[in-house]
């Protein structure tokens, strides 16, 4: 049987989630008692957050529907808790458990405001405007209110999210409250994974409502379908314990096809990530003027130096043979006067991941319906550049849904980068990175990451192919969070950050991960 993974790594659309507290009403729970275990929630992180000492004064944006609702019975805690409450209600007609929590409100005598100067002296200002109904765009006086909201010196939370963001997109629905921390309600919902949405949400936090898993699982399935990868589940998936007795080929063998003249950085930097990775050997095929580098560099590496072309990039595999691999790397470095190798190394029959390059040929030469035709697994790597070329047509806004389109297209693993990295298959479930660090936006980074894949995919694993490649992805992000931490944001060159892949590790093994 399949046990269904922790509640707070599934992440939902707004129909999903609407279904699952569906699921609850149709059993029997008032919605009126959900409302009130939300919001009950949100008072008490807020007088942690916002303690009555410093924070006195609140204004509450109450909107029409149970966002809204959420907010008055924010509205109505804090009051008790003798918070001055003030609540601005731009829209007369209420939904009607929220017309009950108003009028309730109103009876203890929370004053209603009518425009935004009169919330100017507040300390905090609660946005519970619009949450997942949130179906057209903003417009007109409240469209006025959220930007003079926005010019007010004050901090903003927002309920479930900020008022105007697309609960599946991320978009910004005409204008958008620009919040300094946000409540995420129950379920994590898409829009905290969409980058554009990013700026908007400022601090996230998801606080549980007691969803039972079986309403989640009567929506979503076992498995979820789109989830966040947990530290615990990645600590699993790390190949940290072997067998007594083996040897260096039983540990894997990855080939790793980089480099050239002008980039012979791309293919050092790969070799450092997939040297982290603990894969019992490494090949690297090279332009025969780059491997005295690579030598020196990496003396446990073997390297196969290929024929170059006149400018020094790898003209062509030659008689390489692909065969002996458990795993073959292509693009780092590559440069883009590289012969035909993505053709050479499309009919391998191991894992095949494709980065930077080697995606940009594989996109040029229109080869992207052959991976239909491999016979074992193929990645795809692209940052947002890459993945525009190789797929034109979808839209990056909405990047969980482009990457899932991208893997169904591709019929390939295809890891989107970004400051929430997505990774779709054609079949099982889409990872998110949650925690990551801009510091990670740096030139070679990426290389480091096709490395750590690489050598990680090359060795004996259980796990499904695509977990593996978001374990290194998260082993990647937590390197990069950690390097930050001890190195300052600057101190993230690639270099280091590889250095920094095996301390990250480490600073998982033996502890009882919770999330
Ligand atoms: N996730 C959960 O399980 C729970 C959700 N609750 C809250 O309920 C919210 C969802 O409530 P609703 O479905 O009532 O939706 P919302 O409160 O997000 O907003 C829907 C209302 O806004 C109106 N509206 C939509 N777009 C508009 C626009 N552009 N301009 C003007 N009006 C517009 C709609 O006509 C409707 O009246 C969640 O975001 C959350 O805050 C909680 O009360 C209880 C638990
Ligand atoms: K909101």
């Amino acid at each position: 049987m399949t046990v269904a993974s922790p509640w707070f790594r599934a992440v939902v659309s707004a129909a999903q989630m609407q279904e699952i507290e569906n699921w609850l009403f149709a059993q029997g729970m008032p919605v009126a008692a959900l409302m009130e275990k939300a919001a009950l929630q949100i008072a008490n992180r807020l007088s942690l957050l916002y303690p009555l000492t410093k924070f006195p004064r609140i204004g509450v944006l109450v909107g029409p529907g149970h966002n809204g609702g959420d907010g008055l019975v924010v509205a109505r805690e804090l009051k008790l808790q003798d918070y001055q409450v003030k609540v601005l209600q731009p829209l007369d007609q209420l939904k009607p458990l929220t017309q009950n929590h108003a009028d309730y409100g109103k009876g203890l005598g929370i004053p209603w405001v009518d425009d935004v100067q009169a919330l100017a002296h507040c300390d905090l200002i609660i946005d519970a405007l619009f949450g997942f109904g949130l179906t057209r765009p903003i417009t007109g006086a409240i469209a006025d209110l959220v930007t003079a909201i926005n010019a007010l010196p004050i901090p903003v939370v927002s309920i479930d999210l900020p008022s105007g963001i697309h609960t599946d997109t991320g978009e910004i629905l005409g204008t958008a409250v620009q919040a300094d921390r946000s409540f995420c309600l129950g379920l994590w919902k898409r829009a905290y994974f969409q980058d554009r949405a990013l700026a908007h949400l400022g601090q996230t936090e998801l606080l549980g409502i007691g969803l039972p898993l079986q309403a989640i699982a009567s929506v979503l399935g076992q498995i979820w379908p789109v989830q966040i990868l947990g530290t615990e589940q990645a600590r699993r998936t790390l190949p940290l314990s072997r067998s007594l007795v083996t040897h260096k080929y039983q540990q894997g063998h990855v080939l790793l096809i980089c480099g050239s003249q002008q980039y012979a950085g791309g293919a050092l930097l790969a070799c450092l990530g997939a040297r982290a990775s603990g894969v019992g050997m490494v090949t690297m095929a090279v332009p025969t003027g780059i491997k005295a580098l690579l030598h020196s560099q990496c003396p446990e590496v073997l390297v196969q130096g290929l024929l170059e072309t006149s400018s020094g990039a790898i003209a062509g595999l030659g008689n390489l043979d692909l065969s002996r691999y458990t795993a073959v790397a292509l693009g780092p470095g590559l440069g883009l006067d590289v012969g035909p190798v993505v053709e050479e190394v499309l009919p391998v029959n191991c894992p095949l991941i494709l980065d930077a390059d080697g995606l940009n040929q594989l996109a040029r030469q229109q080869l992207l319906p052959l991976l239909a035709e491999r016979t074992a697994p193929t990645v795809l790597t692209p940052h947002g550049g890459e993945f525009q070329r190789l797929f034109p047509d979808l839209d990056q806004g909405d990047r969980l849904t482009a990457v899932q389109t991208a893997a169904a297209i591709s019929q390939a693993t295809v890891l989107l980068k970004g400051a929430k990295t997505v990774i779709a298959s054609p079949t099982g479930p889409t990872w998110v990175i949650k925690d990551s660090t801009p510091a990670l936006a740096r030139g070679g980074s990426g290389d480091v990451l096709t490395g750590l894949i690489g050598g990680l995919l090359a060795q004996p694993g259980e796990f499904a192919l695509t977990q593996r490649v978001a374990t290194a992805a998260w082993w990647h992000a937590q390197a990069g969070i950690l390097a930050a931490q001890q190195r300052t944001v600057l101190g993230v060159d690639a270099q280091h950050l590889a250095e920094y892949l095996i301390p990250a590790c480490r600073q998982w093994i033996g502890q009882n991960a919770t999330n």
